[in-house]
């Protein structure tokens, strides 16, 4: 039984990190924190902003910074950014203080849950699905080497997701009470 004091979602945009996590966090009674809401309220500008003024660089620093924020307490769940792998500090981060879990989706079901999506940065181009499909070729790599756990999320409405990854999760993760 894995003890880490937090639950950390990572896979790809429109794996539903956000959605799942949400209703994860309520049924395991825990606090939920999405990490691209924690890093505007902490600068105060869009996660979009922050692309456009600091470039790609300037806000995996930033989600750096708010997962090592995030991390430092207790009974979290964190709903990472798609991309927060990329980032070696993040990576370390999430193994320390967090029970991992990879939501995975596949490019097909990205380009469906996301077509209406109009603030995510990555994807404000013409050419979504060679997009979507660079982005998976360099990044599933590492979210399969930072998870403890994957969970294919394709053909499941997010409360079914939220059913099965609970059932997964009460057998493999389990929170030390006792540590700090
Ligand atoms: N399992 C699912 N089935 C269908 N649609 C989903 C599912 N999970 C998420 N969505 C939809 O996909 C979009 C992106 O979901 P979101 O939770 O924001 O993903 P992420 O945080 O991983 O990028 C939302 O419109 C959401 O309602
Ligand atoms: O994949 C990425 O690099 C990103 C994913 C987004 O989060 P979601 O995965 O929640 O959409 C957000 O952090 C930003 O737009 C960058
Ligand atoms: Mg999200």
């Amino acid at each position: 039984m894995d003890t880490a004091p937090n639950l950390v979602l990572i896979g790809p945009m429109g794996a539903g990190k956000t959605s799942i996590g949400k209703r994860l966090a309520e049924r395991f009674g825990l606090a939920f924190v999405d990490a691209d809401r924690e890093v505007e309220m902490h600068t105060g500008v869009t996660v979009a902003t922050i692309f456009d003024c600091e470039g790609e660089a300037g806000f995996r620093e930033r989600e750096r910074a708010a997962l090592a924020r995030l991390l430092d307490g207790r009974d979290t769940l964190i709903a990472t950014g798609g991309g927060a792998v990329l980032d070696a500090g993040s990576r370390a981060l999430m193994r320390e203080r967090g029970f991992v879990v990879h939501l995975h989706v596949g490019v097909e079901g990205q380009l469906q849950r996301l077509a209406r999506c109009t603030n995510r940065p990555l994807l404000q181009r013409e050419d979504r699905e060679t997009v979507l499909r660079e982005l998976a070729a360099a990044r599933e790599p590492l979210y399969a080497d930072a998870a403890d756990l994957r969970f294919d999320t394709r053909d499941l409405s997010p409360t079914e997701a939220t059913s099965r990854l609970a059932e997964l999760l009460a057998e493999r993760w389990k929170p030390d009470a006792a540590a700090a």
